[in-house]
């Protein structure tokens, strides 16, 4: 059985007169990747918001492993474990691949460090870094400055850095924007390989790599879902298909 992690029930984030997210329920189970797909200006970034806790809710209820997280702000969010990435660059471009994860590691652990020691010093946000730098595969470049990096390897890096904060919900705003093939493939093994122990929700517009990687996917259109189910009845549904994926996603067929 697979544990439920974060639940969002009948969220809702208004903007003005704008339903930006409108009665929205998911769900993110631990050894699962669930991915949210729609059109630009469907509502997937201010979810992730409202998830993370960067925006307030107009409506709903979010809860982290039972625990009703609602009112919380997003740092008391990440100190429980949610972590997010962002779709703009958050890298410290002049520092190196390790000093960038070691900050966030600190950011995690605030207390777990004087202010009158060299920060390398605190054990545990660098052994937190050193972790999230090896898993997310950039063990090699660990000493390289951050900005010298290729674009895949900076979204790695933006991966790293939110491992660093040792989540267990990971929400992931397109970190395969703008990749190439074999830059795609290291990420979605890499997704593959987080997801036995952390629940992912992945926000992406590359539909055969959603198709590829996600046990769930839940479609937007104008801040409302229009269906939420596995892949293959996701691919089948006729609102979806007409509304989203068109002949983008043919049934039965990866494109
Ligand atoms: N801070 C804000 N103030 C006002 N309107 C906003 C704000 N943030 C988002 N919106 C609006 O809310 C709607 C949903 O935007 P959102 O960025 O969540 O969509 P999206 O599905 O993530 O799009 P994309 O795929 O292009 O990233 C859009 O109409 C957007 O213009």
């Amino acid at each position: 059985m697979s544990t439920l992690m974060l639940q969002a029930q009948s969220v809702s984030r208004f903007f003005g007169g704008l339903k930006a997210v409108e009665d929205v329920s998911v769900d993110l189970h631990r050894d699962e990747l669930h991915a949210v797909i729609g059109t630009n200006g469907a509502g997937k970034s201010t979810l992730i918001n409202l998830l993370s806790g960067e925006l307030p809710l107009s409506a709903g209820r979010v809860s982290l492993m039972g625990e009703d997280i609602t009112h919380w702000r997003q740092p008391k969010r990440a100190r429980a474990g949610l972590g997010r990435s962002y779709q703009r660059n958050t890298i410290f471009t002049p520092f190196t691949v390790r000093e960038n994860c070691r900050l966030s590691a600190q950011a995690r652990w605030p207390r777990a460090w004087n202010w009158w020691q060299p920060a390398s010093r605190c054990a545990l946000s660098n052994t937190a870094a050193e972790e999230a730098l090896q898993r997310a595969g950039l063990g090699d470049v660990a000493e390289r400055v951050a900005g010298t990096l290729s674009h895949g390897q900076k979204r790695q890096l933006e991966i790293a850095m939110c491992l660093a904060g040792a989540p267990k919900v990971l929400l992931l705003d397109e970190p395969l924007a703008g990749m190439g093939a074999e830059e795609t493939e290291r990420m979605l093994a890499l997704l593959g390989e987080l997801k036995r122990d952390h629940a992912i929700l992945l926000v992406e517009h590359d539909m055969d790599a959603v198709f590829r990687v996600a046990d769930r996917i839940t479609v937007m259109v104008n801040g409302r879902v229009i269906a939420s189910d596995a892949p293959e009845a996701i691919r089948q549904h006729p609102e979806v298909r007409a509304a989203y994926l068109g002949d983008s996603v043919g049934a039965g067929h990866g494109h």
